[in-house]
């Protein structure tokens, strides 16, 4: 597999060995061991998520406070525009943010340490979303930050003609400024 430094502290992108033949293809999409020695994950994943979302649909920018997770995320159908940014104070890359295309073509993963807010765009008419998590889902811990805040200033690549589809807490969420006195970390 291919490990590629993401331009945030921490940040990868994973590109797994992919074994084609006449029926199809195959890959891991995750090994612990290969995982810890070649990418240097060695935190536990405790929770699968997956969402299914539709074009125009834009989930996030979610964190948890206290809690927060670290998450390998990748696309099994469709195409997304996958966003992280970094809320971790000490950091060299406090609140910078970086997006790539995950998609089920390119097959790309993406890593993310705790303590980052992470988003994402469905650029496909439908988009399966897959990822694993170091840490438990805590409702009550959740933080939220605006897509569009303007001081991150996120160039999603919206599509002429495809209205947003967001959650009512997405519709409302704070800016990032909004936490100026909290540490994550
Ligand atoms: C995240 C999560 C949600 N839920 C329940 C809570 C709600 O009843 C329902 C939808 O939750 P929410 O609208 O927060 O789902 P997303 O907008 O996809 O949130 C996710 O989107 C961004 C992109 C993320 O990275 C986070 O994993 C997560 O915040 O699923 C659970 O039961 N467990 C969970 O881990």
């Amino acid at each position: 597999m291919k490990v590629i430094e993401a331009p945030l502290d921490g940040c990868l992108i994973i590109e797994p060995e992919v074994y084609s033949d006449s029926r199809g293809f195959f890959y891991e999409s995750f090994h612990v061991e290969r995982y810890r020695k070649e990418a240097g994950l060695n935190l536990p994943f405790v929770q699968d998520n997956f969402s299914y979302s539709e074009r125009g649909v834009l989930r996030g920018l979610h964190f948890q406070r206290t809690r927060p997770q670290g998450k390998l995320v990748r696309v099994t159908h469709g195409e997304s525009f996958d966003v992280a940014v970094d809320i971790r104070r000490g950091s060299t890359s406090f609140g910078q943010w970086y997006g790539l295309i995950l998609s089920a073509e390119n097959r790309r993963q993406f890593w993310m340490p705790p303590g980052f807010a992470h988003g994402f765009l469905a650029l496909s008419e439908t988009l399966a979303f897959e990822y694993k998590c170091t840490d438990y889902y805590q409702p009550e811990d959740e933080g939220g930050i605006a897509w569009d805040d303007p001081e991150l200033a996120i160039q999603w690549p919206l599509q002429n003609g495809v209205p947003l589809k967001l959650s009512v807490k997405d519709s409302s969420a704070p800016m990032f400024s909004a936490y100026r006195d909290e540490i994550f970390l």
